[in-house]
């Protein structure tokens, strides 16, 4: 008798090297195939088109020339699944558009356990010469977050002096005292954790009017343990001992922004403004961010794809059963097809 085999799925990755070395792991790769999925890296060097087939497609890859590829791709395999939307992770790649998003889903925020959620102000400005006096210390971060190293490159800003090094076009965003501590939310589909991780110290006001010009930094959260246990603020402080914001609020806005922003790949950034105690303020949102940092990644991102590959078939499935044609089967880039469903938890 012939033994019923298991469809395999096949899953087409597009990273860039740093992304592929970091995320694509063995304990991943593996964990995947033996729950039929198979992770297979795409070539860039040659047209997706003629690669695969994939059930489904992940990628963080960026630029005119991927994006018709993607449609192209989808224009050919009706039944593939994109993850996610180059359109839905452009609003991503400005900073400004990039926090916007969290105003779409504060009505929802129902005071959970009496917190608040929100942005900082913030401005964008396109002309350096014409800014004048404003309150201090502001934060200046490059309106493009593009992945770029200079992306990532932040002034603090003490007085009006420290605005003679700013390069437009860049956000001045209010900077918050938020006892040295940030929370990174990832997100994978409805899957949501909270981890802590160092931040900027906190600025103490009245020492404010010793304090001149600017400080540049970058990417505080990951600077590793050596380059903090230079700095004495960060041997004095202590991770463990900062409360942990409610789960029910973080879930919240994890799943607003997922809705808001039609992504399943995605981090954000949040700090808990010191001088209101239950505000708090997201600062940074990341498209598929370094997984491969948060514990037990492994089960967490096969879990997803399985749910992916899983919903694809029942969906494929049903239509033929029923004979039926799919809405758009040309395959609708940004329409229904080749899209995921994104209905909350
Ligand atoms: O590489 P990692 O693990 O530090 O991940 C970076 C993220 O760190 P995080 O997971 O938030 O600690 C990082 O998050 P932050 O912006 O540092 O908050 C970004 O998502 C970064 O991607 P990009 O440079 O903005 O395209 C991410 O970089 P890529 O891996 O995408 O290059
Ligand atoms: N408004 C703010 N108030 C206080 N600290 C901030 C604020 N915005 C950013 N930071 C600090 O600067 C770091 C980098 O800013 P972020 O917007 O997350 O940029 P990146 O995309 O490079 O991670 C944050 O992790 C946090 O430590
Ligand atoms: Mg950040
Ligand atoms: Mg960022």
């Amino acid at each position: 008798m012939a033994e019923m085999t298991k469809k395999r799925f096949s899953i087409g990755y597009a990273l860039l090297s740093k992304k592929q070395k970091s995320f694509i792991q063995d304990s991943l790769v593996n964990l995947a195939k033996n729950r039929g999925i198979d992770l297979v890296k795409i070539d860039t060097d040659k047209p997706l088109v003629e690669q695969g087939p994939f059930d489904c497609v992940l990628h963080k890859l960026y630029g005119e020339d991927w994006r018709k590829q993607l449609k192209e791709y989808l224009s050919c395999n009706s039944s593939a699944i994109v993850v996610d939307f180059p359109d839905a992770i452009d609003r991503l790649h400005n900073r400004i558009s990039m926090l916007d998003v969290v105003a779409e889903i504060e009505d929802e925020g129902e005071g959970v356990m009496n917190s608040s959620f929100g942005i900082p102000k913030q401005i964008v400005i396109y002309d350096v010469e014409k800014l004048r006096n404003r309150d201090f210390p502001v934060i200046a971060k490059p309106l493009v977050a593009d992945g770029s190293a200079k992306s990532h490159k932040m002034l603090l800003i003490f007085s009006s002096e420290g605005f003679e090094k700013l390069k437009s076009p860049t956000v001045l965003q209010e900077f918050v005292n938020h006892g040295g501590v940030i929370f990174k939310v990832y997100v994978v589909g409805k899957y949501v954790k909270c981890v802590k991780r160092k931040s900027l110290p906190d600025i103490d006001e009245a020492k404010l009017d010793s304090l001149n010009g600017s400080l540049s930094f970058s990417q505080v959260s990951n600077m590793t343990s050596d380059e903090r246990n230079g700095d004495k603020y960060y041997k004095m402080m202590d991770l463990e001992d900062a409360a942990m914001p409610p789960m029910s609020l973080i879930t919240n806005i994890a799943r607003g922004l997922r809705k808001a922003m039609k992504l399943h790949l995605f981090n954000f950034d949040v700090i808990r403004d010191t001088k209101v105690g239950n505000r708090y303020l997201v600062i940074d949102i990341n498209y598929f961010p370094g997984y491969a940092k948060m514990p037990g990644y492994e089960s967490v991102l096969t879990d997803f794809f399985w749910d992916v590959l899983n919903k694809k078939e029942a969906r494929c499935f049903s239509s033929e059963k029923e004979s039926m044609v799919l809405v758009d089967n040309k395959c609708g880039y940004g329409g229904e097809t080749g899209s995921l469903d994104v209905s909350p938890a």
